[in-house]
């Protein structure tokens, strides 16, 4: 099958699926020439059972459809991308230290430093420290400056995010179940593990949990984690002291290198180069990474094309804003933490009312406990109401019935009159149930207030739109999304 068929059949999938999970399976997989077969490689295990589970039937549906030839029809087969040995083999029995970070004596035998081919000019420039002081010094003074530099600038993992305090919800399954995989076997299930996503949805939670798992499976392990902008501020440390090798042979010589929103990278060149081959050496040596993004990898601007494919090889995985059973969750979970009493009632109208990130959901709860403390009063709905009234003040001002219908209309390309019509047709029917159902959730409207708003309908008509709307939320790939978007478009 030549390169355009294979890209025809990508695009029917991408038209099908739900961005996340065509990202997340298809995109990933690689087309290799064979003969009479269609061999596509998946970047390992997980991938190619999800796809052979899921996908594999409509792919080899749409190859035969698209296919010149129908009397040959070629035999899609899934193989895994071949795989570096996991470095955590080699490190597990290795006798437990103290301390999680390596210091000069400690150093496991670093991986291979590969040097730049070439030598592009450096763009993060510092300049507190000229180059030629430090060329005076010994090259292992220098060592151990920058090794004391990076390990004393480097951020320790937080103990409290762990998989136990994480709530699972659908918005966050797969992030958390491939991150789980990668606590039980690094290094191989997934290298790297690239979880992205809007603010506050938990990418650093999980990235600790599998830190903290991985350290206590082995104390002795060296798991390094720190912001992309930590690399960068190392790197020109480093390169002022002319130690540009020592920083190689730091972060080379990790068993685990965990590193926070990616985007920083964005125009840094200098950087990526040093990044680049840094990921290189770590994959190969079998050490797991763990990348989080704010967008999905291809989608950062200013990164180079060979980072992004790279990013791709191991599992890319979506973290979403958690739906309103998972927030409640998160509320109560934090609350039992916190050691403080919520009713399911109190978190069910907290969640209903702050929706957009965990982050802020966190804060809301802080803000409730604090007033509660400080009044001597129980958590309440009365007590929420009132420590919470700007906010709520602030959310119905912003989102209300007019503007979500002027949304749900543009969205669909349709007229606001539209959806107050009595026009049944599918093309307004399902925007205008989507609008009723999003009203019920974003609003404190009642259902009669609602059905009023919505051109003099019955409560009846508002309770069935969102029931409706419900079910299609779970069998419908595109209301999904659409509600989801749509959600977005008006909360944040
Ligand atoms: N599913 C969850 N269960 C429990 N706590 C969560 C969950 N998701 C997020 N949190 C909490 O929400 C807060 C924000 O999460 P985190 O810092 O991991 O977000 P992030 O996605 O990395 O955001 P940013 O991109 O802004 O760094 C943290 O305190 C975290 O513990």
């Amino acid at each position: 099958m030549s390169e355009s068929t294979w890209a025809q059949c990508l695009s029917y999938l991408q038209d099908e699926l739900p961005s996340q999970q065509y990202n997340t399976w298809i995109r990933p997989l690689r087309l290799q020439a064979a003969e009479g077969v269609i061999c596509l490689e998946a970047p390992n295990r997980f991938v190619r059972d999800w796809v052979s589970d899921r996908f594999l039937a409509r792919i080899q549906e749409l190859v035969s459809e698209i296919s010149v030839d129908p009397v040959s029809r070629p035999e899609v087969r899934l193989e895994i991308a071949s795989t570096p040995k996991s470095h955590f083999e080699a490190t597990l029995n290795q006798p437990a230290a103290n301390t999680a970070v390596a210091t000069a004596d400690n150093i496991a035998p670093a991986a291979p430093i590969i040097e730049s081919p070439s030598f592009p000019p450096i763009i993060e420039r510092s300049t507190d420290r000229p180059v030629a002081e430090n060329m005076a010094k010994p090259v292992n003074e220098r060592a151990v400056e920058v090794e004391g530099a990076i390990r004393h600038q480097q951020s320790a993992l937080l103990p409290n995010y762990t998989f136990d305090s994480f709530v699972e919800g659908k918005s966050n399954q797969l992030a958390r179940a491939a991150a789980s995989q990668v606590a039980e076997n690094p290094g191989r299930a997934y290298n790297p593990l690239f979880l992205y996503g809007g603010v506050g949805l938990g990418k650093t939670h999980l990235m600790h949990a599998v830190g903290n798992s991985l350290l206590q499976q082995n104390p002795n392990a060296k798991v390094v984690y720190l912001h992309s902008e930590r690399f960068v501020a190392d790197m020109v440390k480093a390169l002022q002291l002319n130690a540009i090798n020592e920083f190689k042979r730091y972060y080379r010589s990790v068993d685990a290198l965990l590193i926070d929103d990616i985007q920083f990278f964005s125009n840094k060149e200098r950087s990526q180069e040093e990044f680049f081959h840094t990921f290189n050496a770590l994959l190969e040596g079998g050490q797991q990474m763990i990348l989080t993004c704010d967008r999905y990898p291809k989608e950062i601007k200013g990164l180079e094309e060979r980072l992004k494919s790279r990013f791709g090889w191991g599992l890319t995985v979506a973290v979403e804003p958690p739906e309103l059973e998972t927030r409640v969750a998160i509320l109560l979970k934090k609350a039992e933490l916190e050691k403080v009493k919520l009713s399911e009632d109190a978190a069910f109208f907290i969640g209903q009312r702050v929706r957009s990130n965990v982050r802020e959901l966190e804060g809301v709860l802080k803000r409730v406990i604090a007033s509660s403390r400080f009044m001597n009063r129980p958590i309440d709905i009365p007590l929420i109401k009132e420590s919470l009234k700007d906010l709520l003040a602030l959310q119905d001002k912003l989102v209300n019935l007019d503007n979500i219908q002027r949304t749900v209309a543009e969205y669909y390309k349709i007229k606001v009159s539209d959806l107050m019509s009595k026009r049944r047709s599918r093309s307004v029917a399902r925007p205008r149930q989507l609008a009723m159902a999003l009203s019920k959730e974003l609003t404190n409207h009642s259902l009669p207030e609602i059905g009023e708003g919505f051109g003099g309908r019955d409560h009846t008509t508002v309770l069935h739109a969102t029931r409706k709307i419900k079910e299609l939320r779970e069998s419908d790939a595109d209301i999904r999304e659409d509600y989801q978007n749509l959600i977005r478009l008006l909360t944040t």
